[in-house]
């Protein structure tokens, strides 16, 4: 998820993935994935039977209660659902895969104007290597602050294809209202007071986009897409590829796969909520594999709250029964990118 600020390591940028194709090089040893769950990357996994919320019976003053209950009971057990009728139509959804597909498919001289700069984190490229024993994730990606607007770097922002700048304008305005309806129906669905979620997460929350792009690979039981992490925002929303799969979720060490709903948006529980509701709602633990013979693509947007905001468990969820399990946070995205790299949990840093 995003990271707002670096270790002071120096760091080498490594050829995208893309790069790495058209090359013909031989697959580098730094792709081989080593990790606990290595073992069980080819292997088929059972679908997740993730919860469907209908994101209008969520927003009040008509929101329902059994809709509300459905969200705290899918935040509580997967930590994730996918939102249907969120305000944004297939269609709609569909031009921002394309615009997606279009991007990536540029020749690599065209992608490179959008280059992502050594020690910044906004930009086209790949994981940046802070240690020779890193393993390297299969994808591409271009990150990009989306909100607030004046933080916007648009030098970064394709205007190849030529409407991918209007879509994602658009698409930003559409994330905002989902964002808001979530944080205040996450309250509601616990009997909290409607705000609680949305004062903490402050009205100048920053939303970051992060475009991924999973070439075909020639070892999918070897290599893998994302390693295993939970998100460092307070949700994130994402879009995924309309026919490949790629996405699985972590449930009492065994992987799920999430299903694709075309129509649909996967929205997760990241650390920061977690932290917020004292650990009811889960930020769970997700990886992405690899496909031999198909490209995948998919976008995340974290909603993270406002930097300046201190971050903890909400009065209403701390007491005798339920005592507080974190610290309070400030900027907690800026400890998260240390923490991926070397394959630990930030979450941890926060646990008292
Ligand atoms: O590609 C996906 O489906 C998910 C990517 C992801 O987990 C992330 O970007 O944090
Ligand atoms: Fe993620």
């Amino acid at each position: 998820m995003a990271e707002t600020s670096f270790p002071a390591k120096t760091e080498t940028i490594s050829k995208t993935v893309q790069d790495l194709i058209i090359s013909g090089q031989e697959l580098p040893q730094n792709y081989i994935y080593k990790g606990s769950d290595a073992a069980t990357l080819g292997a088929s996994q059972p679908l997740g039977q993730i919860p469907i919320i209908d994101i209008g019976l969520l927003t009040s003053p008509s929101s329902s209660r059994e809709e509300l209950d459905k969200l705290r009971s899918a935040l509580s057990f997967w930590g994730c659902f996918q939102a249907i009728n969120h305000g944004m139509e297939l269609a709609f959804l569909d031009q921002v895969r394309e615009v997606t597909k279009q991007f990536f498919a540029l020749s690599p001289e065209k992608k490179q104007k959008y280059s992502r700069e050594s020690g910044s984190i906004e930009g086209y490229g790949n994981d940046m290597i802070i240690s020779e024993d890193q393993t390297l994730d299969w994808t591409d990606r271009l990150y990009l602050g989306i909100s607030p607007e004046d933080q916007r770097q648009l030098k970064l922002w394709p205007d190849d294809p030529s409407s991918f700048r209007e879509t994602l304008h658009e698409y930003t305005a559409k994330l905002e209202v989902i964002t808001q309806v979530l944080l205040k129906a996450m309250a509601m669905s616990l009997n909290l007071e409607e705000n609680c979620f949305l004062d903490m997460y402050g009205e100048q929350s920053t939303l970051f986009a992060r475009f991924n792009f999973y070439p075909p690979c020639p070892r999918p039981d070897q290599v893998i897409g994302v390693k295993p992490h939970a998100d460092g925002s307070a949700f994130t929303i994402l879009l995924q590829d309309k026919e490949v799969e790629g996405l699985q979720f972590q449930k009492e060490n065994q992987w799920y796969r999430v299903p694709i709903i075309p129509e649909a948006l996967v929205i997760n529980v990241g650390d920061q909520a977690e932290i917020m509701c004292n650990g009811i709602f889960k930020s769970p633990v997700h990886r992405v594999v690899t496909n031999l013979e198909k490209e995948r693509i998919s976008l995340a947007v974290f909603c993270i709250p406002n930097s300046y905001k201190e971050i903890e468990p909400v009065n209403g969820v701390v007491n005798e029964a339920r005592p507080r399990l974190y610290r309070t946070v400030k900027d907690y995205a800026s400890i998260y990118f240390e923490y991926y790299q070397r394959g630990r949990r930030p979450i941890e840093a926060a646990i008292i």
